[in-house]
């Protein structure tokens, strides 16, 4: 799965990167223990010629618990595409050697979603060629961007750019924060911490408030559009490449979503194949609750869930990689779609993976509840999934406006983009691909039924919309009057993405691995499949992809499937090749000892360093003997 990360000996050598310790550290330690990390895998990089792949792999193998994350991930991107060369030559290097540490300051504590309301603004002065910017009131301050809290010494500042009495919308700044000399804020910038949070506390995300905050006109990110010397804005690309940086990190965040759903879905089958619980045949011996059918059904999907997300990160790369590169020669082709798939998919992938992690941590039982286990902690790490780079909710929408263009292309004859091809066939022409139970076990079959039911949901929506704008609604009122069904269509589209980058690679894959690999793969890709078509089984049947004896045979080979996978279940996860240092569960190691290392765990609880407890002292004795208890 991951490629092997050739130096993981070099670096679960290192104290610093040994995870076991990272309980009990407080917010500061965390912090400070991330930074450290980050700054060390540097210097191993330099010390053993690593590539930055190697940078990213080593990143990965420590679950993103590093510093600079946004840093990394989101300023330096958005230089490369934001700036122009001039402003790239001047920033990049300072970046990259962390000369100046970013953040991307988007958000606001008013907005986050909605970008075209952005409070803050950037004012140009052409007495003085500069830019003012403003937080004007409370709600304006930036609010939530990684790393402004305590670190970052400057920011890429979304802000409404103002030319005379003019707004012409958000553009993007560089904005020094902090001196390089001692890292106090500069004039006019108030900035900090805002608090702990559910998880990803190393983090020290933060606020930033900009009272009249002066910067030269060359500050202002000039790749799509500039301001000149007499106050004239030019516009060089369309406004929505200013978004470009959301759609990478959008591609990043599915690839976190299978690291994360990997980790969860080893935890819980190596350990329910080592736990033992209860008898089927009175007196027997315990079995494997492996072997529970009602176990597998709570955790293979998870299983299923990690080889379709890393098969549909590695496609979407690809696309991006074309769309991108085409995108920075100007030519904005394929912006729509690479922007309406990704948000569709990072919504997709986050949804899934913090569904099936909950039920990877359920099915561990009470130790799944302790912190050793580990999966809830990957859970609480993976939740802002969801919400970051924009609420999964919108970003449906977002793919959902693509759809709907789409499928008035494909009406109106035109062409439509790849991903969405399957518009173009005639509705009515659909026939159900399985007329016999044992067409069930074949994903191609199952594939045209995702496809149908795709088509269905997106076509049904955009008759609803015409039907309400011709009955006389609004644009907003019918879009609103439909925005659960826009969504409905978007994850149906969305998960026949991810079947079909499983059944294109599975069958790419054949031609070279060897039938035993081919046929694992195959059983895993049926049993995708199968699963998702009953949990969503509705959905299917209103699409009349399938009628009540099809999803009878669905339903009847997703339990049989389930059986097939049981004997591979453990050397599907170990497939995927993760140090125990990376998985970091007492449940999960690859030894198989979960008692033994959650014993090793409790022993190195922090409360049991004494074997007395202050408390002892303070209540306990007196109240053990009797003794009246002081006023408390
Ligand atoms: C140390 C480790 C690092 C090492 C690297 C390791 C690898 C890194 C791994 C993981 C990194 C992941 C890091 C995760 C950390 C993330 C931290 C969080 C960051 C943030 O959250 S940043 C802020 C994110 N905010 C948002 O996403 C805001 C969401 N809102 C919007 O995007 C927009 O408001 C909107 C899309 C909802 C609405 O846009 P708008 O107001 O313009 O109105 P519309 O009419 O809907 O759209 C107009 C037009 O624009 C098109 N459009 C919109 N967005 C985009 C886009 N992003 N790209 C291209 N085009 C876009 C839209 O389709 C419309 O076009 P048409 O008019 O229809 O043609
Ligand atoms: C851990 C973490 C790290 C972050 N890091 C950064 C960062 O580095 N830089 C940065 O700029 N931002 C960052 N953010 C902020 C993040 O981008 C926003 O929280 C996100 O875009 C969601 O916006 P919001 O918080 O305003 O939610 P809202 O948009 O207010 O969402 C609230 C509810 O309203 C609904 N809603 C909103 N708009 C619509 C609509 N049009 N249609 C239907 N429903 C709607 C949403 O679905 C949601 O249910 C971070 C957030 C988190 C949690």
């Amino acid at each position: 799965m991951q490629k092997t990360f050739k130096n993981e000996k070099i670096l679960f050598a290192e104290p610093l990167f040994q995870c076991d310790g990272l309980a009990g550290f407080t917010r500061s330690e965390l912090y400070e223990n991330a930074i450290h990390r980050t700054l060390r895998i540097n210097q191993l990089k330099k010390e053993h010629n690593w590539t930055q792949e190697d940078f990213d792999i080593a990143i990965r193998c420590l679950n993103y618990e590093v510093g600079f994350v946004i840093h990394l991930s989101m300023f330096i991107p958005a230089i490369e595409r934001l700036a122009t060369d001039d402003q790239k030559a001047k920033w990049l290097p300072l970046a990259e050697s962390y000369r100046i540490l970013g953040t991307y300051a988007q958000t606001e504590l008013g907005h986050g979603t909605n970008l075209m309301a952005l409070e803050t603004t950037a004012t140009f002065d052409p007495r003085t060629d500069e830019f003012v910017l403003r937080t004007p009131q409370l709600s304006s301050m930036k609010w939530w961007p990684g790393s402004l809290g305590k670190t970052a010494t400057h920011a890429i500042v979304l802000a409404q750019l103002i030319i005379g009495n003019k707004n012409y919308g958000m553009n993007p700044f560089m904005v020094q924060l902090r001196s390089l000399e001692d890292h106090m804020p500069l004039p006019g910038i108030i900035v900090g911490d805002i608090g702990a949070k559910l998880g990803a506390n190393s983090n020290d995300n933060g606020f930033l408030i900009l009272n009249d905050v002066r910067i030269p006109r060359e500050n202002m990110l000039a790749r799509n559009s500039k301001v000149t010397k007499d106050g004239r804005y030019i516009q060089t690309s369309t406004n929505k490449a200013n978004y470009a940086t959301m759609v990478l990190v959008r591609l990043s965040i599915i690839r976190w979503a299978e690291d994360t759903i990997k980790n969860g879905s080893l935890i819980a089958i190596r350990y329910s194949a080592v736990r033992r619980q209860s008898s089927l045949q009175a007196g027997g011996p315990e079995m494997q609750v492996l072997d529970y059918q009602t176990q597998q059904y709570k955790i293979f999907p998870s299983l299923a869930a990690s080889y379709a997300l890393f098969f549909t990160y590695e496609a979407m790369m690809k696309e991006y990689e074309i769309a991108y590169a085409q995108i920075m020669r100007g030519n904005n082709q394929l912006l729509g779609q690479i922007h309406g798939q990704l948000s569709g998919l990072k919504a997709f992938a986050s949804d899934l993976v913090t569904y099936e992690l909950e039920m990877c941590r359920r099915s561990c039982g009470g130790h799944g509840y302790l912190k050793a286990s580990v999966v809830g902690e990957t859970l609480l790490h993976t939740l802002p999934l969801v919400t970051v780079e924009g609420d999964n909710t919108v970003m449906y929408l977002q793919c959902a406006r693509y759809l709907l263009k789409q499928i008035a292309k494909a009406l109106a004859g035109q062409d439509v983009d790849e991903p969405t091809s399957y518009l173009k066939k005639d509705i009515l022409s659909y026939t159900c691909p399985v007329q016999k139970g044992e067409h069930c076990t074949n994903p191609n079959y199952l594939l045209k039924i995702y496809t149908q039911r795709a088509h269905s949901a997106i076509a049904s929506v955009a008759r609803q919309l015409q039907f309400d704008l011709e009955s006389g609604k609004d644009q907003s009122s019918a879009f609103n009057n439909n925005l659960v069904s826009l969504v409905q269509a978007a994850k149906a589209h969305c998960q026949l993405c991810l079947m079909k980058n499983f059944v294109e690679s599975v069958s790419a894959l054949e031609r070279t691995c060897s039938e035993n690999l081919a046929s694992v793969l195959r059983q895993l890709c049926l049993y995708f499949g199968l699963h998702g078509i009953v949990t969503a089984s509705g959905e299917f049947l209103e699409s009349e992809a399938i009628g009540l004896q099809q999803l009878e045979w669905i339903k009847a080979e997703e339990l049989k499937s389930l059986a097939a996978i049981r004997p591979n279940a453990v050397a599907l996860v170990d497939a995927f090749d993760l140090h125990d240092q990376t998985v970091m569960s007492a449940l999960g190691r690859y030894d198989g000892n979960a008692y033994q290392h959650l014993f090793e765990a409790a022993k190195r609880e922090p409360m049991n360093q004494t074997q007395v407890p202050p408390a002892y002292y303070k209540y306990l004795r007196d109240l053990i003997k009797g003794q009246p208890l002081a006023k408390l």
